[in-house]
């Protein structure tokens, strides 16, 4: 009931809307109720006493009841779907907007399938509710208790009756709710599965073709189809069971109230206007509760959203700006990793960093595959917060600076490089949407992208990505160094920048790294030693989370270590993959 609560705030802005839709709700109950009143008028005062003339004024006011009815139904709706959709609006918004803030840690746990079923799913299952579900189930109540009323005012014996089946209906209706709970949780989850099935074919679609796995692949996906299905069926199993016992228990009423009433009217108790009158109640609100299968099905499925949409919007942002935080402006560039331990759920995978880089320096971090190299630029750029042990830029520890400055004076080119659907110039200005276009062209020039994109057929106005035409590795690295630079930031990190392009692109984009981190504090993450690391002021090389070598290529080579063995190795590797 508290998410109930919390999302009736959402139509605060609408109140008096949805106010004015329950008053034209409840004047269209009116005239329903009206209905079976003025037909037991034309049956007893028309017909039965032949007062044939009176007819004509009757059916005028039926006709202008049902006229009412309709035009009543046509606003209200409109006026539900109207608030339904705002209320949905604001509550996709903030979720979106949760989502941009939270922090890796998050994004290790959710998979995506999950995360796209919150914005798109779950709250469509959370408007249909506040759409329909929500009015008709005050329609309901409301419907019950005048048709009651009424029907007491009428014949207290028959109201009775009339209510005789309600303990088996109301627990027909609580047992399926009781067990639609659990399968509608396992319909979700399983929906969930589906569509990071589907989200991850499509991104690997490549590796799928490469390796020739459709068919595997359509037989994964054929499994997690089948769970959603079967799922499905089970509720509808659950359901066939319980409808065609509520619509027994229903004709089951009307059926008592004709043999009692109609006993009642041949002994001349009950006009028959009235005993019409009563079939028509029992009808009345014997419609909604047939109905009530999909709404329990509206209402399970809006709370189980409703839960999920919730525990996002108020999961923690572990990762956040500090109050009074510091904004780091014109900074010099010097990091400071100082005893730094950081773990990933249980495991270490740092242990014990002590690095010192001075501004403008050049450092290369190597280590085998997982020995948490990246992990640290994870660490500098707060992506996490180490366990224990402080890093510092300028001196002051990245916990307490502004997450927006701090990542906007750390430029970071990746392995992978993700581009955008959008205009060259979107891409590279991905960072800040308002440079101006000399700030653009300036960082496609150092990151030398200008050639290529202005032979482009729109240059820098071309899209991209998806949409748009594709680029090679090259281009593409090229691409995100220039949007690392748009910032024009002091520190620079190559996460393995260029490990994926061969070794001539590799060479051309080492040239154009070279002038591109002049002046800037630069980290090299890599596998391979190229010559920006040869070069580097200090090497580190690491071992299982630690730092188990460091010095320069000449010490690390006449210390005849891990650096030394991989250098040899890298060389004969290369030497052989020439031709001869
Ligand atoms: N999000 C994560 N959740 C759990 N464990 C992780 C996560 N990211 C990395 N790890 C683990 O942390 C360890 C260090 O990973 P890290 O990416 O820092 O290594 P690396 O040296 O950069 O590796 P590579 O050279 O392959 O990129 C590895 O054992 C890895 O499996």
């Amino acid at each position: 009931m508290d998410y109930l609560k919390r999302l009736m705030k959402y139509l605060d802005d609408c109140k008096l809307l949805v106010a004015v839709g329950l008053i034209l709700a409840l004047a269209g109950i009116f005239c329903s109720m009206a209905v079976p009143k003025v037909s037991k008028h034309i049956i007893d005062d028309v017909l039965v006493a032949r007062h044939f003339e009176k007819l004509y004024h009757f059916a005028i006011i039926l006709a202008g009841l049902v006229l009412s009815k309709a035009i009543l139904n046509y606003f209200q709706s409109y006026i539900f779907e109207y608030t339904s959709q705002k209320a949905i609006y604001k509550l996709r918004e903030q979720l979106y907007t949760k989502l941009q803030y939270q922090s890796f840690e998050y994004f290790d746990r959710a998979s995506t399938g999950a995360i796209m079923n919150r914005i798109v799913g779950d709250l469509e299952a959370i408007r249909n509710f506040l759409n329909q579900g929500f009015v008709q189930v005050i329609s309901i109540v409301i419907t019950l208790i005048l048709a009651l009323s009424i029907m007491l005012s009428m014949n207290l014996l028959l109201s009775f009756l009339s209510l005789a089946t309600t303990p088996l209906i109301y627990s027909n209706v609580k047992s399926l709710a009781k067990k639609l709970q659990p399968t509608f949780r396992e319909i979700r989850t399983s929906f969930e599965k589906l569509t990071s099935k589907v989200q991850e074919n499509i991104t690997g679609i490549r590796v799928v073709k490469a390796f020739g796995n459709e068919e595997l692949e359509k037989k994964s996906f054929g499994k997690v189809a089948f769970e959603f299905t079967s799922k499905n069926i089970q509720a509808a199993d659950i359901r066939s069971v319980h409808n065609p016992l509520a619509n027994f228990l229903n004709g089951l009423n009307s059926v008592i109230i004709l043999v009692v009433g109609g006993y009642l009217a041949i002994k001349g108790k009950l006009s028959i206007g009235t005993l019409f009158a009563f079939v028509s109640y029992v009808n009345l609100f014997s419609a909604p509760i047939g109905n009530i299968q999909n709404l329990v099905n509206q209402w399970q499925n809006a709370f189980a959203s409703l839960e999920k949409v919730f525990e996002v919007l108020d999961s923690e942002v572990l990762i956040h700006s500090p109050k009074n935080a510091i904004h780091l402006k014109n900074i010099k560039g010097d990091i400071k990793f100082e005893n730094v331990y950081f773990k990933y759920k249980d495991k270490f995978v740092l242990k014990g960093i002590n690095i010192h880089i001075q501004p403008g320096e050049v450092v290369a971090i190597l280590g085998q595959a997982g020995s948490g190299k990246s992990s640290l630029i994870n660490l500098l750029a707060r992506f996490y917060d180490p366990t224990s042990g402080r890093i510092l830029i300028d001196d002051v520890d990245v916990k307490n600076v502004k997450l927006c400055s701090l990542r906007r004076n750390i430029g970071i080119i990746m392995q992978e490089t993700f581009i955008f659907s959008d205009t060259i110039a979107a891409n590279i200005a991905f960072g800040k949407p308002d440079a101006k276009e000399e700030e653009i062209k300036w960082a496609a020039k150092l990151a030398r992208a200008d050639e290529f994109i202005e032979r482009l057929p729109e240059g820098y106005s071309t899209v991209v990505g998806e949409r748009g035409i594709g680029l090679s590795g090259g281009q593409k690295q090229r691409i995100a160094i220039a949007r690392a630079l748009i910032y024009n930031p002091k520190i620079l990190v190559l996460d393995d920048a260029t490990s994926s392009l061969d070794f001539e692109t590799e060479a051309e984009i080492q040239n154009t790294l070279k002038e591109v981190i002049k002046g800037r504090t630069t980290i090299i993450i890599t596998h391979r030693i190229s010559q920006l690391v040869v070069e580097a002021n200090k090497i580190y090389y690491m071992q299982d989370g630690r730092i188990v070598e460091q010095g320069t290529h000449e010490e690390l080579m006449r210390f005849k270590g891990r650096y030394y063995t991989t250098f040899k190795k890298q060389l004969l590797e290369r030497a052989n993959s020439l031709p001869a």
